[in-house]
């Protein structure tokens, strides 16, 4: 018996003969997790989706369910729900109705569609508008009713597919953290595709970054914005500085990279990487302190920098978002914490360091 839900071995989606919109999608999901998947628009996160629902067919590879292959089992026969964007219900059916269906559909006995309908309307506290249409329910009702149309028919597996993407900002927050808890009651596994980066880090157990069809990298939320393995990585999540460079020397793990601005040393690199490779430092912002040029930095680890000149300061809430350039052609935008920030006499117009404890960098292959 395998430990896994769902494995995706080598997926691949070919439209039409010519447009590769997966390739080689590898990932193996354990009951009960949560994984998000992120990446800007056309990366193929829908389609991958869709393969594992049944709605789009698999060109090649192959995919699991609890260890059995489904790779041409069509959707029906699927134990999995999907929730889209659009919520998909049935606007001449009342919400009990709209539950209802799903269950009818797979033959379930009057008895129980009943059941399982009473005990989802209790669970997402629906009863006030089971009788209701769609027409007269709010984003966020219409949106616990497609949950529990999804959840009703007890999948192994729900996928969603941007499935707040309707919603305004803060009934989406507010329906994140309903959807998460109620997830951990569930335990049932998640795919929950998303265009919203902060929405997959703070939903995701794990979140699979994809770009242009392919896998960049699949970690838990803390590792993927502390530890990005790729410059897409980097630049897509969290705000981090980055500086190219070309790989002078590995010890161990640690690297020792020749930039424009000088030698940075110290960063880990997670991948094999040959002298001469070309790479980029990257430090995420939160590590960066600023300080002015002869002034100690509060971390006295904090020994590896760069130095600059302050071309803009924006503060917003308790953060500043401070520009630097670093030289004619690199800018970096920075965010820091007000506290960290102010009373350490830097302006706009001033020099300033740039300095960060070299571990909590990483080196980071630029693709081929
Ligand atoms: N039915 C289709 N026929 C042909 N090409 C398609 C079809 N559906 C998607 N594509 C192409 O496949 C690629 C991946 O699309 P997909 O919708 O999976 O991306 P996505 O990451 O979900 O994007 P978005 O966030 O905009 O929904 C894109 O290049 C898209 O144009």
């Amino acid at each position: 018996m395998t430990q896994f839900d769902l494995e995706l071995v080598k997926l691949r989606k070919v439209y039409g003969g010519e447009t590769v919109a997966v390739e080689d999608f590898d990932l193996q999901v354990s009951k009960g997790e949560f994984i998000s998947f992120v990446g800007p628009s056309g990366c193929g996160k829908t389609t991958t989706l869709r393969m594992i629902a049944g709605l789009e067919e698999i060109t090649s590879g192959d995919l699991l369910i609890r260890g059995r292959n489904f790779t041409r089992i069509p959707a029906e026969k699927r134990p999995t729900a999907t929730i889209f964007q659009n919520y998909a219900l049935f606007p001449h059916l009342t919400v009990r109705e709209n539950i209802e269906f799903g269950l009818k559909v797979r033959g379930l006995s009057s008895g129980d569609v009943k059941r399982r309908t009473d005990a989802i309307i209790d669970k997402l506290e629906l009863g006030d508008v089971a009788g209701s249409r769609e027409g007269a329910l709010s984003g966020g009702q219409k949106q616990r009713v497609a949950l529990a149309r999804g959840l009703a028919v007890e999948p192994e597996i729900l996928l969603l597919d941007e499935p707040l993407g309707a919603l305004d900002a803060n009934l989406r927050k507010s329906i994140q953290e309903e959807l998460k808890i109620l997830q951990r009651e569930v335990g049932i596994t998640f795919i929950f595709v998303t265009h919203a980066q902060s929405e997959a880090l703070s939903m995701g157990d794990r979140v699979v970054v994809m770009n242009a069809g392919k896998v960049e990298q699949i970690s838990p939320p803390f590792e993927l914005y502390t530890r990005p393995r790729s410059p897409f990585v980097a630049r897509f999540i969290g705000r981090n500085l980055l500086i190219p460079g070309d790989l002078s020397q590995c010890t161990g793990d640690r690297a020792v990279v020749s930039t424009r601005f000088g030698s940075l040393a110290g960063a880990p690199v997670f991948s094999a990487a040959a002298s001469g490779a070309k790479v980029t430092v990257v430090a995420p912002s939160e590590y960066v302190e600023l300080h002015a040029p002869g002034a100690p930095p509060h971390d006295a680890e904090a020994t590896e920098g760069l130095t600059g000149r302050i071309t803009a300061l924006d503060p917003v809430g308790h953060v500043i978002f401070a520009t630097v350039q670093l030289d004619e052609t690199l800018s970096v935008r920075l965010e820091t914490h007000r506290e960290r920030f102010e009373g350490r006499g830097l302006a706009p117009g001033a020099p300033v360091n740039l300095r960060w404890r070299p571990a909590r960098a990483s080196v980071v292959l630029d693709a081929a």
